[in-house]
């Protein structure tokens, strides 16, 4: 018969996906309490750029108060590694939720994962920086090919949609993926589909990428999206994962769609401040798409054979799938050998605090399965 157990959470990031994943959490708390065999999951450590809360003797933190708590909190800050040393401590498991855009914290996976911490996030910076970080981090990884924490990421890659879940089933079970191809940024899609809808109409450029932002649908400096790295750091980590080497997200050719002259801007306020005067140059875009019968949207693939990999706009007929894309949808088409000449799509929302915060909730369930 098997026991109760208690599983500890930390959480880097209460920002749009933070504060979603913390409200998800609280539910999924209450569930697994609840189960036949219960698991009780506490959060005992939780922490914004220039806030942290947690007690030394890995006392719960009161959900219910956590952001005031956190905001009023007094407590010097923790470097990564001080991080590392504390909850290597812990005396139950650990599953650190890193809902930053950091490159620093994933930097310190490894050495989390080495000692047992399991990592869940929708941070795409360590899955995209070095070959040889990615290599350190599944190295470690009980689901690669070590012995510590585990790792999942699903929301690296389309959100919460089961992008990278439904890739390494097809990998593992044999199949033979040859090219991955659609729209993977939730922003472009959102951008493109409001500012050059199928049927003409359509607000400015500038006031389509404000709506994004404020949505919480952008990284958390806009130009993140708009200079292409977004879409290139995704396809980095669908082309790891079917197999190829790609060695960062700059090795292919990517398109940006930062103004030459908004390149210098020091602060991600003061582009978007400028933005609206190079409306013009996307307007001229969008006529001379019209004057085929197309649209423009920015696309990305990875043709495996010939590690082809590349990000940018196209052009598409008003007919075609990708240009009837609506809101901040994603549509990721994967062909392989056994699919044959008609692909497995993935379609739906792309980006948002809610549907991100699903890919981590969804994460957190797959350590806890896989924890024993
Ligand atoms: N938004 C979306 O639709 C999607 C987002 N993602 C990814 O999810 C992650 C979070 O995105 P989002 O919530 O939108 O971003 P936000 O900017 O809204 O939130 C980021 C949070 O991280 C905190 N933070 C940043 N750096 C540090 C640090 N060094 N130490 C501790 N905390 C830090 C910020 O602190 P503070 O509050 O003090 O600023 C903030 O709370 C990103 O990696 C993004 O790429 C992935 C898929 C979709
Ligand atoms: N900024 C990203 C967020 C999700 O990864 C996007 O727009 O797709
Ligand atoms: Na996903």
């Amino acid at each position: 018969m098997p026991t109760p157990r208690q599983v500890y959470v930390a959480v880097i990031g209460v920002g749009g996906v933070g504060k979603c994943f913390l409200n998800q959490f609280q539910a999924l708390r209450t569930r697994m309490s609840q189960a036949r065999t219960p698991t009780y999951l506490d959060l005992i450590f939780v922490s914004r750029s220039s806030k942290v809360l947690f007690s030394e003797s890995f006392r719960p933190l009161n959900l219910d108060t956590i952001e005031a708590d956190l905001n009023n909190s007094k407590q010097p800050i923790l470097e990564a590694s001080a991080l590392v040393e504390y909850l290597s401590t812990a005396p139950e498991k650990v599953i650190l939720v890193d809902n930053t855009s950091s490159l620093d914290i994933a930097r310190q996976y490894p050495a989390f994962l080495r000692k047992g911490i399991s990592i869940v996030t929708p941070n795409k910076k360590g899955f995209s920086d070095s070959f040889e970080l990615w290599e350190d981090m599944f190295a470690a990884a009980s689901n690669g090919t070590g012995n510590g924490g585990y790792l999942f990421h699903e929301s690296t890659v389309g959100a919460g949609l089961p992008v990278l879940s439904t890739l390494k089933e097809l990998v593992e079970t044999g199949d033979e993926v040859t090219k991955i191809e659609g729209v993977f940024s939730g922003t472009m899609s959102f951008l493109f589909n409001s500012f050059m809808p199928v049927g003409g109409g359509g607000g400015s450029f500038a006031a389509e990428v404000k709506k994004a932002k404020d949505l919480g649908y952008t990284e958390p400096d806009p130009r993140d999206d708009l200079n292409g790295l977004d879409v290139a750091r995704k396809l980095t980590i669908l082309a790891r994962l079917a197999g190829l080497k790609i060695q960062n997200p700059t090795s292919f050719p990517v398109q940006s769609l930062i103004p030459k002259e908004l390149e210098s801007c020091t602060s991600g306020d003061d582009f978007m401040a400028r933005l609206p005067e190079f409306d013009d140059q996307m307007e001229r875009l969008k006529q001379e798409a019209a004057s085929e019968g197309k649209v423009v949207r920015f696309v990305g693939s990875i043709d495996v054979a010939s590690q082809n990999v590349k990000v940018g706009l196209e052009k598409f007929d008003a007919s075609h799938p990708i240009a009837a894309l609506k809101g901040s949808d994603n549509i990721i088409n994967f062909y392989t050998k056994r699919y044959g000449s008609n692909p497995l799509i993935i379609q739906g929302a792309g980006a948002g605090g809610e549907v991100t915060a699903m890919g981590v909730t969804g994460d957190v369930l797959k350590v806890l399965r896989s924890l024993n």
